[in-house]
């Protein structure tokens, strides 16, 4: 078997074990995520159905384009989060769970997201979930963010704002959050299309390089601040577990590090 055959294999049996922890019969809002992993993720869930092993009324929430295809693709039912009841608690969080992938993860769960530009629709559904797990393969397991994903941390923006925004990131200093002297934002370009990457919300996305991470929800926040931003791709305490497929066909789930030494 091939190296791309292994970790698609990985990452199957990450999004399988996930799915099979979290998507019991008394589910009944899902929200799916975006990307390469989140397909074995729906795989699995039209086996299911097939099986009717899933709530008879279980709708999904896609968190992109592509992720709506899938699910409708699998013979699932597609819902609009706008569109589903408020629950009890005032929170409007009425997701069960959601399954999303990753492009890195640290010991917290602290979690690199946007690979595939959906970052926004993606942290607006993780928010409105009761539990957000994450899938996907061993090279996205790393102590501190930014020790294995070399591609920066995904920022949506407006595109009248996309070369201020540029500027003002990279003028960004917050010491000892991260490893950078400054941090250098890339605009990001379409392949296959003359110009840059356009989002499923019309934005457009710059990367950008922190080097390591130290203080994700700092950087995260001061992010944010800057005008034109729409989200960032940092997800920070927002992940309660994550699944990683191993080459070798093992898997391993982890929890945020602080909650698995209060248990020890
Ligand atoms: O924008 C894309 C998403 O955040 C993806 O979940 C992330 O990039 C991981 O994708 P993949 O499972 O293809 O590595």
């Amino acid at each position: 078997m091939g190296s791309a055959d292994l970790v698609a294999q990985a990452k199957r049996a990450a999004a399988f074990a996930a799915v099979n922890k979290h998507v019991t019969p008394d589910v009944r809002v899902l929200g799916v995520g975006t990307g390469s992993t989140v397909v074995f993720v729906v795989e699995r869930l039209a086996e299911l159905r097939a099986q009717g092993q899933l709530h008879p009324e279980l709708v999904c929430v896609p968190t992109s384009f592509q992720s709506s295809q899938l699910i409708v693709a699998a013979g699932l039912r597609p819902a609009e989060l706008n569109d589903l009841p408020a629950d009890g608690d005032g929170l409007h969080a009425p997701i069960d769970v959601t399954i999303d992938g990753a492009d890195e993860v640290d010991a917290e769960l602290n979690v690199i997201k946007g690979g595939g530009a959906a970052h926004l629709r993606e942290k607006v559904v993780a928010a409105a979930s009761r539990a957000l797990v994450i899938v996907g393969d061993s090279t996205k397991d790393a102590r501190v963010l930014g020790d294995k994903w070399a591609g920066g941390v995904p920022v949506e923006v407006a595109p009248l704002a996309w070369r201020t925004a540029k500027a003002q990131i990279e003028r960004i200093a917050l010491p000892g959050a991260f490893e950078l002297a400054a941090p250098a934002a890339t605009l990001r370009q379409a392949v296959r299309k003359a110009g840059p990457v356009v989002t499923d919300n019309g934005n457009f996305v710059l990367d950008v390089c922190f080097g390591r991470i130290h203080d994700p929800p700092a950087v995260e926040r001061r992010v944010m601040m800057v005008p034109g931003v729409v989200e960032v791709g940092i997800f920070s305490g927002m992940a309660c577990e994550a699944w990683f497929g191993n080459e070798d066909g093992t898997i391993a789930c982890r929890i945020p590090q602080s909650m698995a030494k209060k248990h020890e």
